[in-house]
C-alpha cells in the first residue's frame, strides 16, 4: 500500500493553472511527468492516479493531459455526454496537486496522429515529457491504435519512460467516468460522489427562457427533486430530465439561484458523501482486492466546499 502526501499544512494559493497546447524550448515545465486520459470528473481512479504520479514526479512539473471536446463527443455523443464541462474541470483540477494542462483540440487532425506521431510530435517534441503515465486500458492515435506496450517501445526510440498504473476498483468494480454517468442518468447521484470522492459539481447556465439549466454538455439526471449546493447556500431544486432547473418553492425565500458552479446531490441520497472541497486525499493502495467491498477510506482535507 502506498500512502501518499501525508498531512500537508495548507498551500499557499496557487497562481491559475497553465492550459497548453505545446510548451516552448526554454520553458520550466519541460522535462516533466504527463499523465494519459480524458480525465471527464475526476473519480476517484483519476484522483488515485494523479496522487501515485505527483509522488513519482517528486520536484520535476507533473502535467494533465485532457482534451477539448471529449474524443468521444467528437465522434459522436455531443450532447448529455460530459460530467464536467471546461469550467468544472479546470476547477476540480485547480483543487488537485498539478503544474499544468495539456488540452489540445481534438478536431480530424490530431485523432489522425498515428501512435508513432503522437509520441514524436506530441510528447518528445511538443512537450519534452521525461515520463508519461497511464492506466493499462488507455488508447491513443488514430483507430485507438496505440497501447501502453507499443508506447514503451515509442519511448525507448523517443526518450521517454512509461509508467502503468494499475486498474483502480470499487465494491469490485473498475472505477470508470463510464460508471459515474450510468449512476447519475440511474438518478443515484449519492454512488456518483462516491465514485468521484465528492457531491458531483456542475455548471449552472442560463437557458433560453431565462430560466435555469444544467449545461447541456453534461450528464443528465432523471427527473425528480436535487438539493444545489455552493458555500453556505442549498436550493431544492426540481429537474426535469431535460436540463431545465426549477427551484422549489419552500418556506425559505429562494436565497437566489445563480449560475455557476454548485454541487448536486439526490434528495433521497442520504449516502452522498459529505460536502467537501476538491482536494480528496485518497490513500492510494496497491491494486482492486484492496478496495473490494470496503468504503473507501476517505478524508477530506481541511478546504472549504467549492
Ligand atoms: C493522438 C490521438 C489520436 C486519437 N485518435 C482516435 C481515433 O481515431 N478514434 C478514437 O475513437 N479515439 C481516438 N483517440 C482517443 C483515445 O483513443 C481515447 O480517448 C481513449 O481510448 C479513451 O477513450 P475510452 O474512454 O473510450 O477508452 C485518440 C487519442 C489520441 C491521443
Ligand atoms: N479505475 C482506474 N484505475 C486506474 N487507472 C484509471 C482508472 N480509470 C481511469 N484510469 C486512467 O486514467 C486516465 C484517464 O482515463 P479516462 O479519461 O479514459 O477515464 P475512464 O474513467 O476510463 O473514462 P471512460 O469511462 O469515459 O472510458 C487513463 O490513463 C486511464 O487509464
Amino acid at each position: 500500500m502506498i500512502s501518499f502526501v501525508p498531512d500537508l499544512p495548507p498551500r499557499p494559493p496557487r497562481p491559475a493553472l497553465p492550459v497548453v497546447t505545446a510548451l516552448r524550448l526554454d520553458s520550466p515545465l519541460r522535462g516533466g511527468l504527463l499523465v494519459l486520459g480524458n480525465f471527464d470528473g475526476f473519480h476517484l481512479g483519476h484522483r488515485a492516479l494523479l496522487a501515485t504520479a505527483r509522488k513519482i514526479a517528486g520536484a520535476i512539473p507533473l502535467g494533465v493531459m485532457s482534451c477539448e471536446p471529449h474524443p468521444r463527443q467528437f465522434f459522436g455523443n455531443q450532447q448529455g455526454f460530459r460530467l464536467a464541462g471546461r469550467q468544472s474541470k479546470l476547477r476540480l483540477l485547480e483543487g488537485l496537486d498539478v503544474d499544468y494542462l495539456y488540452q489540445p483540440q481534438f478536431d480530424a487532425e490530431f485523432a489522425a496522429l498515428t501512435p508513432d506521431a503522437f509520441a514524436r510530435e506530441i510528447l518528445s517534441q511538443a512537450l519534452g515529457v521525461s515520463t508519461v503515465m497511464a492506466g493499462e486500458d488507455f488508447r491513443f492515435g488514430k483507430g485507438r491504435a496505440g497501447d501502453l506496450p507499443l508506447l514503451t517501445r515509442l519511448g525507448q526510440h523517443y526518450g521517454f519512460r512509461v509508467q502503468p498504473f494499475a486498474d483502480q476498483q470499487f465494491a469490485g468494480t473498475r472505477v470508470s467516468s463510464t460508471g459515474v454517468r450510468a449512476a447519475i442518468r440511474a438518478g443515484d447521484l449519492g454512488h456518483a460522489a462516491r465514485l468521484l470522492g465528492a457531491p458531483w459539481s456542475v455548471d449552472l447556465i442560463r437557458d433560453d427562457s431565462g430560466g435555469f439549466a444544467l449545461d447541456p454538455l453534461l450528464c443528465q439526471p432523471p427527473a425528480g427533486r436535487y438539493i444545489l449546493r455552493r458555500p453556505g447556500t442549498d436550493i431544492t431544486v426540481t429537474l426535469d430530465g431535460q436540463g431545465s432547473v426549477a427551484p422549489v418553492p419552500g418556506p425559505v425565500p429562494d436565497p437566489g439561484l445563480r449560475c455557476g458552479l454548485w454541487q448536486i446531490s439526490g434528495m433521497d441520497d442520504q449516502r452522498a458523501s459529505p460536502v467537501c472541497g476538491a482536494n480528496i486525499s485518497v490513500p492510494v493502495l496497491a491494486p482492486a482486492a484492496s478496495w473490494r467491498g470496503q468504503p473507501l477510506p476517505l478524508a477530506c482535507e481541511n478546504t472549504p466546499p467549492f
